[in-house]
């Protein structure tokens, strides 16, 4: 459905995407994950054709993607960061101004603008003014008036930035609903565990390239770390830390703060070992976990630093 080839993006020196590919078949919720500043929104806006590139070349529904490729531009919904909503207008009038642009039969239409309402759970706040919605609810009105058209493919933009949990949940939800009910899905966000819970396929994005992709069990399974151990209020000498370095599947120890961390290869019996050593040894401990690999520890692997800021 979308084929983005060799796209270089730059804002002066800035080099924002540099050499991206990405391909995002009919179907899919695609999520696009990466921290702050990794060119997430910039390949957004020049998918659109809303920002100029200086290289490569975009394809979607079979056509090159141009700002007058008004055929592609109609099946497309758009949720960006930013809420852009009237004020003058009323919630329901809001949705119904953004669904008339692609919609101008009014009975098709109503029917349309009450579905989405019903979809972001507003139906108590159709005649309230935007001016006196929370940032959640606010958001919830955004998500509707990009997508009570129905469109084949739909855009989000870090849409549950500043959002409270209720909230966030019923738009995490309305988005596997949309999905169901047809329509293909382009996520971003630097939240891993939304794109985790939602996201059928996922491209790691740094300094404006893809950087691993795959289904989130593909991406762990690329890396290294099968389980992260953790142990707190441990007091441990350099002989210990020695030990546990050279227990079988250890290949990373971190101890600071009297707490050790660990990484292992996937094999079972690690946090076992572990347990035998510290007994064997009388060393006491406070609280003990044991983790699957994480997104987080995919993109830690490949760049050597956190996902979050
Ligand atoms: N209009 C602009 N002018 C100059 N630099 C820009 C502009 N827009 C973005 N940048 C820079 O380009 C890089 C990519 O930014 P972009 O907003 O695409 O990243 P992002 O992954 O979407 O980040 P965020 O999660 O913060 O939205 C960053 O270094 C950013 O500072």
């Amino acid at each position: 459905m979308i084929h983005i080839e060799n796209l270089v993006k730059r804002y002066g020196d800035l080099v924002a995407l540099n050499h991206l590919n990405l391909d995002i078949h009919e179907g899919e919720i695609f999520g696009l994950l990466g921290p702050n500043g990794s060119g997430k929104t910039t390949a957004i806006n020049c998918l659109l054709s809303l920002l100029k590139y200086d290289k490569g070349t975009i394809e979607i529904f079979g056509q090159p993607m141009t700002p007058d490729n008004y055929q592609a531009k109609q099946q497309i919904g758009i949720v960006l960061q930013n809420v852009a909503v009237f004020d003058e207008l009323t919630v329901y009038e809001n949705i119904d101004y953004f669904c008339g642009l692609y919609v101008s039969d009014k009975k098709k239409r109503k029917k349309l603008v009450d579905d989405a309402i019903r979809f972001v759970g507003l139906e108590d706040y159709c005649k309230m003014y935007p001016k006196k919605l929370s940032g959640g609810l606010l958001r919830r009105l955004n998500i509707a008036c990009g997508i009570a058209h129905k469109p084949r493919l739909i855009i989000m933009d870090e849409p549950t930035v500043a959002v409270d949990p209720q909230s966030r949940n019923k738009i995490l939800e309305g988005i596997q609903k949309l999905n169901v009910q047809g329509s293909t899905i382009i996520y971003t966000s630097h939240y891993m565990e939304e794109i985790e819970q939602i996201c059928t396929r996922i491209a790691i994005m740094d300094h404006g390239r893809v950087i691993a992709s795959g289904t989130s069990e593909e991406l762990k399974k690329m890396i290294k770390t099968g389980e992260t151990i953790t142990v707190e209020a441990i007091f441990l000498e350099e002989k210990h830390l020695q030990d546990i370095r050279s227990l079988p599947h250890v290949f990373d120890l971190h101890y600071e703060n009297q707490i050790l961390i660990l990484r292992c290869t996937g094999a079972q019996h690690n946090l076992i070992r572990l347990l035998n050593y510290l007994q064997s040894q009388d060393i006491t401990f406070g609280r003990v976990f044991s983790e699957l690999p994480t997104l987080n520890d995919v993109f830690l692997e490949i760049t050597g630093k956190q996902l979050r800021d």
